[in-house]
């Protein structure tokens, strides 16, 4: 109290002479440190008097000690605390929020190599066992937790995921940060529909007869217009956010708000320029979350059974083009439901027996019709069989993991095919990129709910996300 009064003397005269502000801080002796469970656990505070925050991942009282473990989501281990069974409360349950004082010690067991010696242990939230959905050393499954999108974070499963997904973010903008790439914020509403990427959700405000913004406006299905006009400019730039796509499928692969990394590359030689970027990004990626994740990856894979996992290491990309993989369908001796003429669209059990058929590593498509791509796609002008600079990535377990293509950027062939399906007008300011400097160039867009999948191996997309939106489900 006396040193409050001084430092509350002392703040006061300087604020007045200074004219700034000053704030307090209170120095007071023997506050424990307040640490993170991460710190805690690291060994490297032993002996501090700490206060610890988090929710009870177990309970276990045992002759005169109180054993729990507190987790607060900064790593995968809990803290185990010890403390004496007078210190115990019937609300210390499974899920209750506590705050722990104590001392950092060593710990005798190898396994968890220190605890905290509790002084004190506050309840600050309880949680009924009874309602709270999951019960103590039960190992729920993927599918049970999924009904509580609110909870489902609690638990050692999913709040592995959702570390590895926050390290798998960093790790995409580290890849074009260190690569030269600038980011670009594509707009989440636009007026266009980026030609035939997907099913568009309209944009209108609730009181519907106000027409906010004058022309028809959707959720974005792919920012690469955005991104063309931009590399316009900076060469080399990404965008990464949500995505929409109102696919009306309940599969394991799709979702209607997913997030989808784009890069679009000026000055591109060929659509090998583009697969080396794809191919590039996709490794460093997978290499960053494998190295920094271990121990979440690790205990994630205890609750999946990974199917088709992809390493990164001492993995060949297989590159096949359009033409070879018809050629490869067509003397496969699995009947298909689709057909696989020449110019048909590739289907996921095709995109499946072409990874398999490839040794299931990851396997990129080139050079596909012609018509089946997008006014953009950049035309390479063979004949007889007319094909587009277009590549998609596919891997095992999941298929199309990423498209892109080079874009068409000769004026004359670009407006051509624009006047062919009456988009002139509605792209009179893409055409005019091509009228302004403009330079051979291509990208691509890669799902990022689906590279998660490809890495851990999960089987269904709903998992590899906090919040899924889908067909009749908008749940919180
Ligand atoms: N940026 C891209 O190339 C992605 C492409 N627009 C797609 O939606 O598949």
């Amino acid at each position: 109290a006396a040193f409050d009064t001084m430092f509350q003397a002392a703040a006061k005269t300087l604020s007045l002479s200074r004219g700034a502000s000053f704030s307090i801080r209170r120095y007071c002796f023997k506050t424990p440190a307040k640490l993170r469970v991460s710190e805690a656990v690291s060994g490297a505070h032993l002996g501090a008097n700490v206060k610890v925050q988090g929710w009870l991942r177990s309970v276990r009282p045992q002759k005169a000690n109180l054993f729990l473990h507190v987790n607060d989501g900064s790593a995968l281990q809990s803290l185990q605390v010890v403390a004496s069974s007078e210190l115990n409360d019937p609300l210390l349950t499974l899920g209750s929020a506590v705050e722990v004082t104590g001392t950092l010690r060593k710990s005798p067991h190898q396994k968890q190599p220190v605890e905290l010696e509790a002084d004190q242990i506050h309840v600050v939230g309880d949680c009924n066992p009874v309602d709270f959905p999951f019960k103590k050393k039960e190992r729920h499954s993927l599918e049970y937790i999924r009904q509580f999108p609110h909870l489902r974070c609690r638990t050692n499963a999913f709040s592995s995921l959702l570390r590895i997904r926050s390290e798998a973010t960093t790790a995409v903008h580290s890849y074009f940060k260190e690569n030269g790439f600038v980011q670009i914020h594509t707009p989440v509403i636009t007026s266009n529909d980026c030609e035939g990427a997907g099913e568009l959700f309209r944009v209108e405000v609730s009181s519907s007869d106000i027409k906010f913004f004058s022309v028809p406006a959707f959720l974005t299905v792919s920012g690469q217009l955005h991104l063309e006009v931009m590399s316009g400019a900076f060469s080399r730039v990404y965008t990464f956010g949500p995505t929409f796509r109102a696919e009306n499928s309940q599969s394991r692969r799709h979702l209607a708000e997913f997030y989808m990394v784009e890069a679009e590359v000026s000055f591109t030689q060929s659509l090998e320029d583009l697969t080396k970027v794809m191919e590039d990004m996709f490794r460093s990626a997978t290499e960053h979350v494998l190295a920094h994740c271990a121990a979440d990856v690790d205990l994630f894979h205890k609750h999946v059974t990974p199917g088709h996992r992809v390493s990164p290491q001492g993995h060949l990309l297989f590159g096949v083009t359009y033409s070879e993989a018809i050629d490869i369908l067509n003397h496969s001796s699995q009947k298909f439901a689709f057909p696989t003429d020449w110019g048909c669209d590739l289907q996921t059990e095709h995109e499946k027996y072409l990874v398999k058929h490839c040794g299931n590593v990851p396997v990129f498509v080139t050079d596909y019709p012609y018509d089946l791509k997008p006014f953009y796609a950049r035309d390479n002008q063979d004949h007889p069989k007319h094909t587009a600079a277009a590549v998609d990535l596919l891997v095992p377990g999941v298929g199309e993991l990423c498209g892109g293509s080079l874009r068409e950027e000769r004026l004359d062939l670009l407006r051509a095919r624009l006047e062919e399906t009456g988009l002139e007008d509605t792209y009179s300011w893409y055409l005019d990129l091509r009228r302004f400097g403009s330079v051979p160039h291509g990208g691509f867009g890669l799902g990022f709910e689906r590279f998660l999948q490809c890495i851990l191996g999960v089987d269904n997309i709903k998992d590899v996300i906090a919040f899924p939106r889908f067909s009749h489900s908008c749940l919180l």
